[in-house]
């Protein structure tokens, strides 16, 4: 049995496999997102064979102690970006450096978004499957839709029916990149609707942001804050509010990614409470971090915070942190995208250069615990919920992903909840040189990852393998689309009811 370091020099053509294929994991509570429960884990060949007390196993089974810990579903990440090429550069982290620091910090599975090359699908598809060979951990994919024709139309087809993709990206920002226009918005919901796939939106009016860039470029405002000042929640609200409605129109359920403010967030309230299917995803940063940071003098460390939408004024934090406790918002995403500083600093002059994104994959599981659970605004349960099993759900593949049940994938982590975790630029799992959590300390540690069976992170040390992780594939009709089809009949059965009319008394020929 030989691992591999997932440490600087690491040498990925030298790594072998495996650990010990049977597992018992004895004495923790064991937490689902409906229940909890103290009872033992026996693993074998990456399957959970059993849950319940006092399992009795031989002297092969590797034996894991977790008294006093809880025993859980890893992380899913619904919202990662592994190897994307964006703004005339390339994340640092690539589908090993990026699930190995996931690992570390306890998320077991990813959601990658899949761009499209020159609009065809396939060849995006093509390229993503080539990146994620390294993989280490398992993996799905979404998919951006970034032109509209024919041949785009029956390329999704095929990657429902054939590829195991069932949710479609459209970027209502990023003129003159990735920004699709309503007129294909619609056409994208309906086919989604049709193929039984989740739309997914990048909710900012791309049209106003520009506008909006423009505006602060001739105030001569051309430093990281002017990312925040050009593109403010208004157009995050406006842009939510139409994808809502459009999709309310076309009658299929929504997700909306990455929702920063307020202003996203009352619209997917007002939309459910009229029972619309809409799920919001915040992510960590939105949920803890304000846009202070993006004033620092020091244009390094500002510049590191940049992302789309961007980081808000405190009080959104708060307010995002109480709609999750709340079921308002359903699970919790990463929107991890990884540029160094020296990627970052192309926009020194200009904000506008500077490639969105942060880091998260790695903190998540931490800062989640730290923020909702240590501070008593969800219980543990709730944690599985919104950083695993909903993810499942959504995206149809529950109960093989975020369940401790017999049958379900060994996926799992043992958090310490009396231990204390802190992060770092210098010993996190990342290839960033930097980190937007960086000092940040916490209660609650994952102490061990198990991933499809083997333990990967344990001591504070990595041993993963790349070529482990497998491709997850993600069937369509999740429980998203029950009982669609049954409203759509009985909207259609409302107009075909004939209108009684009266003969008109003003009507008379002559
Ligand atoms: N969010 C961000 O700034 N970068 C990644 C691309 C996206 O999700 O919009
Ligand atoms: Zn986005
Ligand atoms: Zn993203």
């Amino acid at each position: 049995d030989q691992f591999c370091d997932a440490g600087l020099g690491f040498d990925e053509s030298t790594c072998g496999t495996t650990s010990s294929s049977k597992l018992l994991i004895k004495g923790g509570t064991v937490v689902n997102a409906h229940h909890q429960e103290v009872a033992d884990v026996y693993v074998e060949d990456g399957i959970i064979i059993a849950v319940k007390p006092n399992i009795k196993v031989g002297d092969d089974v590797a034996v894991l102690d977790a008294t006093g810990k809880y025993v859980m579903p890893g992380g899913i990440d619904p919202h990662t970006h592994l190897a994307f090429e964006f703004m005339g550069t390339q994340t640092v982290d690539d589908f090993f450096s990026g699930q190995a620091a996931a690992l570390a910090g306890g998320t077991t599975m990813h959601i990658d978004f899949v761009i499209p090359v020159n609009g065809s699908l396939s060849a995006g598809l093509e390229s993503y499957e080539k990146k994620a060979k390294k993989s280490c951990m398992d993996y799905g994919f979404h998919m951006a839709i970034t032109k509209w024709d024919e041949v785009v139309s029956q390329e999704m087809e095929i990657m429902v029916k054939e590829k195991g993709i069932n949710s479609f990206k459209f970027f209502l920002a990023y003129k003159g990149a990735l920004m699709i226009s309503d007129e294909l918005l619609l056409q994208g919901l309906k086919k989604c609707k049709s193929l039984g796939a989740l739309a997914m939106v990048h909710a900012e009016n791309g049209d106003a942001v520009y506008e909006g860039q423009e505006r602060m470029i001739e105030l001569g405002i051309t430093g990281p804050e002017g990312h925040a000042l050009s593109r403010p929640a208004v157009l995050e609200g406006e842009a939510t509010s139409r994808a809502i409605r459009l999709a309310s129109f076309v009658n299929t359920p929504l997700y909306v990614v990455h929702v920063m403010s307020i202003d996203a967030m009352e619209e997917i309230a007002r939309a459910r409470k009229a029972g619309q299917r809409v799920i919001g995803e915040p992510v960590v940063s939105g949920l803890i971090l304000d846009d202070s940071v993006l004033w620092d003098p020091d244009f390094v460390n500002a510049a590191k915070y940049v992302m789309s939408p961007p980081i808000r004024s405190s009080g959104h934090d708060k307010a995002l942190q109480a709609a999750l406790s709340t079921g308002i918002l359903q699970l919790v995403g990463t929107d991890h995208c990884v540029f160094n500083s020296t990627q970052k600093a192309v926009g020194i002059d200009d904000f506008r250069k500077i490639p969105n994104g942060v880091n998260g994959i790695e903190e998540r599981m931490h800062l989640v615990w730290d923020t909702m659970v240590e501070s008593g605004q969800i219980s543990v349960s709730d944690y599985v919920r919104i950083t695993s099993t909903e993810c499942a759900r959504i995206f149809n593949i529950y109960p093989k992903k975020g369940a401790i049940l017999a049958g379900s994938d060994a996926d799992i982590i043992i958090l310490n909840p009396n231990a204390s975790f802190e992060i770092s630029a210098k010993s996190h799992h990342t290839r960033s040189d930097t980190n937007v959590y960086d000092g940040k300390r916490g209660k609650g540690k994952v102490e061990v990852t198990i991933s499809g069976g083997r333990i990967v992170w344990e001591n504070d040390e990595l041993k993963v393998v790349p070529g482990a992780g497998k491709y997850i594939e993600m069937p369509a009709f999740s429980y998203l689309f029950d009982g669609i089809g049954k409203a759509d009949a009985q909207y259609l059965s409302s107009l075909r009811a004939p209108v009684k009319r009266s003969q008109s008394t003003n009507l008379h020929s002559s």
